[in-house]
């Protein structure tokens, strides 16, 4: 009798370590060399800087954003990274926010020249800052979701159904340290790049058996055109809470979202305060290796406590920057 509650008891822990470990094998790494790669937003910014990483590993690449003059400029100095003398650079011009028959026919121009596609990154994309009374009620938070999100929709869907008849793929998202968390002055960006976050979630398990792996990237402020333009309108205080996390340089973030990418991680966190904000908000998205899910484990407690000392200064900087308007305002009526 003991010796068959212990066999019972042994085949029990033992299916249930099966299902645990089962999420944690890690897939096996794509490799670029000859790869066709399509980057949106490739023309610049940190999609460029993607491109160029990606040409450096021997990938032919299709990059895809609006302006043909940008685009013929960064086809330029992608191809000055050329690793062998076969690489190709295609640029092709469309409005990834305009509708899926455009992107679709983008796409499969691309898949024409280049052969299928082996790996999309999603990183066309913008923003727009200002307080939620200032955003207005007009078309921007409809803008934003277009960009942003629908953008990324619909490359997506134009590349899934060849990657799950070759039973192959890598789809990169790029999000924001802002889809992980809401910021002052971010109300309508933010939900903009949480949404990628569901999708990619959603994607990810009806994509595993095809053997497809989802990356989502989650940069802090980078040092681009686009991050330039931002400068010029966001609130001081989106401005000194963004600081707490640095600013990084483009090839930087390119370099550690692609390897992600690559090896088929879910989560790409980009310097020391975003890995420790993804492992504070992994919440039930998929894991890719072991190490990843012990050190969630392990780290989580920690990661809160400090996070609410976080929360505490941001606080603050909102606190003394109302009080600062005010005073100012009231001098001026004064005057
Ligand atoms: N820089 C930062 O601080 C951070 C940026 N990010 C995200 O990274 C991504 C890239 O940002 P960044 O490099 O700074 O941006 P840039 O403005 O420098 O580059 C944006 C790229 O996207 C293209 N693009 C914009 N809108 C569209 C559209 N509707 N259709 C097709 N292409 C479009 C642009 O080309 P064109 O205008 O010619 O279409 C350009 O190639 C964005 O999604 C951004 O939200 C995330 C975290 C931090
Ligand atoms: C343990 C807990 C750690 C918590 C750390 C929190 C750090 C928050 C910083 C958020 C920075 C947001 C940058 C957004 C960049 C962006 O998307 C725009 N620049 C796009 O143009």
């Amino acid at each position: 009798m003991l010796l068959v509650t212990l066999v019972a008891a042994f085949i029990v822990v033992f299916v249930l370590l099966l299902y645990m470990i089962s999420p944690l094998i890690s897939p096996k790494p794509l490799k670029l060399n000859g790869a066709h790669v399509v980057v949106t937003g490739g023309s610049s910014g940190i999609g460029k800087c993607i491109a160029m990483e990606c040409y450096k590993h021997g990938a032919f690449i299709t990059l895809v954003a609006r302006d043909e003059h940008k685009l013929v400029q960064a086809k330029k100095e992608v191809e000055k990274c050329a690793i062998n003398d076969k690489q190709v650079v295609l640029c092709i011009s469309v409005d990834v926010s305009k509708g899926y028959n455009q992107v679709e026919s983008v796409i499969k121009q691309a898949q024409e020249k280049l052969g299928p596609v082996d790996m999309l990154v999603n990183c066309a994309g913008m923003s727009i800052s200002g307080t939620f009374e200032e955003v207005g009620v007009d078309r921007r938070w409809v803008k934003l979701m277009e960009v942003n999100y629908l953008g990324s929709v619909y490359p997506t869907r134009a590349v899934i159904t060849t990657m799950k008849e070759r039973r192959m793929g890598r789809i990169m998202f790029v999000s924001s340290q802002a889809g992980l968390i809401g910021l002052f002055g971010y109300t309508a960006y933010s939900p903009s790049k949480f949404a990628l976050r569901g999708l990619a979630e959603a994607l990810q398990m009806e994509m595993k058996p095809y053997n497809i792996y989802v990356t989502v990237a989650y940069p802090p402020d980078t040092d681009t055109p686009g991050f330039a333009e931002e400068n010029k309108t966001k609130p001081l205080e989106t401005r000194l809470i963004s600081e707490t996390s640095g600013v990084c340089q483009p090839e930087q973030v390119a370099k550690v979202v692609v390897k992600d990418a690559l090896q088929g991680n879910f989560t790409s966190a980009v310097g020391p305060d975003g890995y420790m904000l993804s492992a504070l908000t992994c919440g039930m998205s998929p894991v890719t290796s072991i190490t990843e899910g012990l050190q969630q484990i392990v780290t989580m407690g920690l990661f809160r406590t400090i996070a609410l000392f976080y929360l505490g200064s941001f606080d603050s900087i909102v606190r003394h920057c109302m009080i600062q308007r005010e005073q100012s305002k009231a001098a001026d009526k004064r005057e």
